[in-house]
């Protein structure tokens, strides 16, 4: 599975942004054309995403798109031009059911098709943001080998159940939900936008639980949020010198035909061998002081 920890947010009407996005280091580039983009721009903005999604400097760093739901004026006409413009994955917004997504990859098809794109190169990602989509995640995260990653959406979540954004424990229920559908699917699963730019303390909270839930990464808003989210996803040097510990008494014991062993009187048997080349796996991309 890819490395794909943070996601921004670009509004794809602001061709300031758009022209920029690039440089802030994000593992992926997410154009909107939903919910960021008002009606009288929806087709300025189709544009300057088209044009984006072709200029060279996007060539090298993975875009993501967000369409219009398909039930919209502009869901179709915002994935026509996507596809024919490269981009690696759309994210379809407001996902409830596994049709939703049958009907997207139908379409991503014939148009691979009618542009000469190789067929099966647009991936899907699908966002889930009410209670049925929740309760659907599995049929949805298993849709279609398109399919790379759920993620939850918050705000629209909040407004189906009748709440609102406070501690999480409004979103305890979907992140768990969605997170099984993911595991299940063998694909990645993405946790919500933290709004509030300016509260450090609270992004940082909120990461860490996502983090620990297992999500895979988050969408992010601003490019603030990037560095602060690779740093707390990078493992710290305590954790890599004791993952290669934990190797070196693997390896040694798997010389002698142990299958478990102790070291400093934990015990080390396989699950906690696969944590352990993960955490060295995951330090080639930076380690936490
Ligand atoms: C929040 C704010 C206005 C603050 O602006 P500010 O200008 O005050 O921020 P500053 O930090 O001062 O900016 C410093 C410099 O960075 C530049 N810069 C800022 N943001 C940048 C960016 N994103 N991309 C590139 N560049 C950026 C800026 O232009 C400036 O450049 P320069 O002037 O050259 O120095 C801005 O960030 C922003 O618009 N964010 C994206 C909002 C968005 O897309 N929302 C839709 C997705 S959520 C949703 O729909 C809900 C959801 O659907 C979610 C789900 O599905 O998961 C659900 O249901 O939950
Ligand atoms: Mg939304």
């Amino acid at each position: 599975m890819k490395t794909r920890r943070s996601m921004l947010f670009i509004p794809g009407s602001n061709a300031a942004m758009l022209s920029t996005s690039f440089v802030y280091g994000a593992d992926a580039v997410m154009f909107d054309l939903e919910d960021a983009v008002s009606l009288r721009e929806k087709d300025t903005a189709r544009l300057l995403v088209h044009h984006a999604l072709q200029h060279p400097l996007y060539q090298d760093i993975e875009t993501v798109v967000r369409i219009n739901p398909l039930n919209t004026p502009f869901g179709l006409a915002d994935l026509e031009a996507v596809v024919r413009a490269g981009v690696d994955i759309v994210r379809l917004p407001k996902t409830d059911r596994k049709e939703d997504v049958h009907e997207l990859e139908g379409h991503i098809a014939r148009i691979e098709q009618e542009c000469g794109r190789e067929p099966g190169s647009t991936r899907i990602m699908a966002a889930i943001e009410s209670a049925l989509g929740v309760v659907n995640a599995l049929e949805i995260a298993t849709a279609s080998p398109r399919m790379v990653a759920i993620a939850l959406a918050a705000f629209d979540y909040v407004m189906d159940m009748g709440t609102c954004r406070g501690d999480g424990t409004e979103l305890f229920y979907a992140r768990c939900a969605v997170l099984h559908a993911a595991r299940v699917a063998g694909i990645a699963a993405y946790d919500v936008v933290w709004s509030d730019i300016n509260d450090e303390e609270g992004f940082l909270k909120e990461v860490s639980l996502a983090k620990g839930l297992g999500f895979n990464g988050k969408s992010l808003v601003n490019p603030r949020q990037i560095e602060l989210l690779h740093r707390a996803y990078a493992p710290s040097r305590k954790e890599v010198n004791y993952a290669h510990e934990v190797i070196a008494a693997a390896e040694e014991a798997e010389a002698c035909g142990l299958g478990v062993v102790s070291l400093n009187g934990k015990m080390i048997d396989g699950p906690i061998i696969d944590h352990a080349r993960k955490v060295v796996a995951l330090s080639a991309s930076g380690i936490r002081d």
